[in-house]
């Protein structure tokens, strides 16, 4: 390899990242600096106690809350140096998120929620890859279906289909089985990690399935707003 090919950076890095939030009975420190790195394509899981910091991580790396300290770089691009904007940007097509409770529109058909991560990308085809990846995840019969049609496992097969279809470097899920029976958990799971691996993203993946988490490459323990191992 010539000297000048540099690796490509992490999809994240977090260093000494604190979150604190104020609260009625005065600040909770809630991430007591966190140090994590995901490689490319690495699956991560994240597990511990409720309340030990699993979510808190997961929006200080999305870049949906600031830390309070330390830094958060995606893709090698230190958060704090980019305004809403910037980071927007940076997410954009390259980051996806996977809930617990699925987050689709309600008053979009399955398809549609599929496509709107397309259009905004710009897809001239949106609807007919939108169709495709429901196809993927077992949905053909349901593309017209609203959200409040379909199960649960239905919903959040179609919130994955949302999230990978713009083929993320990095995939976040958030008890992505949490609200699920222990059959469509496994289906969710299994469609999850083949998806992930064929577009190639990097998953960081809270659970307290510890057979969801026995899948990932690497599980990191938190405990009390730290990682414990
Ligand atoms: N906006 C907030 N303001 C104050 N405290 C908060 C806020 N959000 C979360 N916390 C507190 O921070 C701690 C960590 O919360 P977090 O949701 O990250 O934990 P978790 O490990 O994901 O828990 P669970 O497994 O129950 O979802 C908890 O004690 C929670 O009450």
């Amino acid at each position: 390899m010539p000297d000048d090919v540099s690796p490509p950076a992490p999809p994240l890095a977090l260093s000494a990242v604190a979150l604190t939030l104020p609260s009625a009975a005065g600040p909770v420190n809630i991430l007591r600096g966190v140090d994590l790195t995901v490689n490319v394509g690495e699956r991560v899981a994240v597990v511990g106690p409720s309340g030990s910091g699993k979510s808190s991580l997961i929006a200080v790396a999305a870049g949906l809350e600031d830390p309070t300290a330390g830094a958060a770089h995606l893709f090698g691009q230190d958060l704090a140096t980019l305004n809403e904007d910037g980071r927007a940007r940076l997410r954009r097509g390259r980051t996806a998120l996977v809930f617990q409770s699925f987050h689709l529109l309600p008053n979009m058909t399955a398809e549609e929620n599929v496509a709107t991560p397309l259009e905004i990308a710009g897809a001239d085809d949106a609807l007919a890859t939108a169709r495709a990846w429901l196809g993927r995840v077992g949905l053909s019969a349901r593309l017209t279906h609203y959200p409040h049609q379909l199960s649960g496992g239905e919903q959040q097969r179609v919130a994955l289909a949302r999230a990978l279809t713009v083929r993320p470097a990095l995939l976040f899920a958030d008890e992505p089985t949490g609200n699920l029976d222990s059959v469509s958990a496994t289906s969710v799971a299994d469609l999850m990690f083949n998806l992930v691996a064929e577009v190639g993203a990097a998953l960081v993946m809270v659970t307290h399935d510890q057979a969801l988490a026995a899948r990932a490459d690497r599980i990191v323990r938190m405990a009390d707003g730290r990682i414990a191992s």
